[in-house]
């Protein structure tokens, strides 16, 4: 883990609010009073539903959108007001690079050179993400992974203090996406700050120092991986052998606050307290001799912890729709 938290804010956004249309019922409130902060030198993944509002934020912070409402500052700097001050230190991969199909690879990275002030050679850039020997291929004949990793390199062209990658390793294949993986880490290490998106839960999981979780334009849950799972339930699973019979024959022990589902001799129970839980079910084990077939006892995942925070905020979050304007 990476902390971070002494560090000056690298990107603080309050309140942002983003509006699509017009006021009233036809528009639409994409991102509906977002606050974060990322220190400086800190890796952090903005998580969400499909439509949550991910992009719709990065575009505001990285200075593409003006916001409805709300401060934004990367830097110190406003990125939609002192956009040339802060484009030169920032990198953007975006979803789609849209670069023309008819460059070369190489081609590519020189027009973006002539753009970016203390630009890298295009061809450390291209090294950088695996690129090089691809340089004389036309960006059309790129597979959409080689395109991505394109995108990147382009983004890493004018070595920027503050990364952002949008959906970075969509369409890359396991190989690819732990290079990618890799280099982030190395950019992470050397003082770069990166804010990401990704629906990826394993991503966040692996790189992120702290994240956010979006639904419906606001942000339902947040903090390191380990806060964010905090208070969702372990799980607990084994197969109980043949000599005890159906499990509601046998009497397990009482597990208190876990939640015990039996399929067949097939045991899961769900706790909030897996120590405490586990430590009773192999002292009643050993107690009675029982074998635990496949024990498995485990914390809850990201995925899990982001589905039940996902279903919880589908629930207690209408939707933007029966809101209206949110300002
Ligand atoms: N130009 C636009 N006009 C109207 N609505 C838009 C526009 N762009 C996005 N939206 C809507 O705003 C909401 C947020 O979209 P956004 O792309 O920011 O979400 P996201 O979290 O990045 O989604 P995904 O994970 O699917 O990429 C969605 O409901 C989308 O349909």
């Amino acid at each position: 883990m990476n902390d971070t938290s002494h560090r000056e804010p690298a990107v603080e956004a309050a309140g942002l609010h983003r509006r699509y249309g017009p006021a009233g019922a036809a528009g639409f409130d994409a991102v509906r009073g977002l606050d974060l902060t990322v220190h400086r030198g800190e890796l952090f993944a903005l998580l969400g539903t499909n439509g949550a509002g991910k992009t719709s934020s990065m575009e505001l912070i990285e200075g593409l959108a003006a916001p409805t409402a709300g401060t934004v500052r990367v830097l110190g700097r406003d990125p939609y007001r002192e956009r040339t001050a802060v484009r030169q230190r920032i990198g953007i991969m975006l979803q789609e690079g849209g670069f023309p199909g008819d460059l070369t690879v190489a081609e590519t990275g020189r027009t973006w050179t002539g753009l970016t002030s203390g630009a890298r050679p295009v061809d450390e850039a291209l090294e950088l993400v695996g690129l090089l020997d691809r340089r004389r291929v036309r960006v059309k004949q790129l597979s959409g992974g080689e395109r991505r990793r394109l995108d990147l390199a382009i983004a890493l062209l004018g070595r920027p203090e503050v990364l952002f990658l949008d959906e970075p390793t969509t369409g890359l294949d396991p190989e690819a996406r732990a290079a990618v993986w890799r280099l982030v880490r190395e950019l992470r290490e050397q003082g770069t700050t990166v804010l990401l998106t990704t629906h990826y839960l394993e991503e966040a999981e692996e790189l992120a120092d702290r994240l956010a979780i979006m639904h419906r334009g606001r942000v339902v849950a947040g903090g390191t991986v380990a806060e964010v799972i905090a208070g969702h339930p372990s799980r607990i699973t084994f197969e109980l052998p043949e000599r005890c019979g159906a499990y509601d024959g046998l009497g397990l022990p009482a597990m208190p606050g876990a939640e015990v589902a039996a399929d067949g001799r097939r045991i899961t129970v769900r706790t909030p307290t897996l120590q405490a839980t586990l430590t009773g079910l192999l002292g009643w084990a050993a107690h009675h001799g029982v074998a635990l077939g496949g024990l498995d006892a485990r914390s809850a995942s990201l995925e899990e912890a982001f589905l039940a925070i996902a279903a919880d905020a589908a629930e207690t979050t209408p939707a933007p729709s029966l809101i209206g304007n949110a300002r």
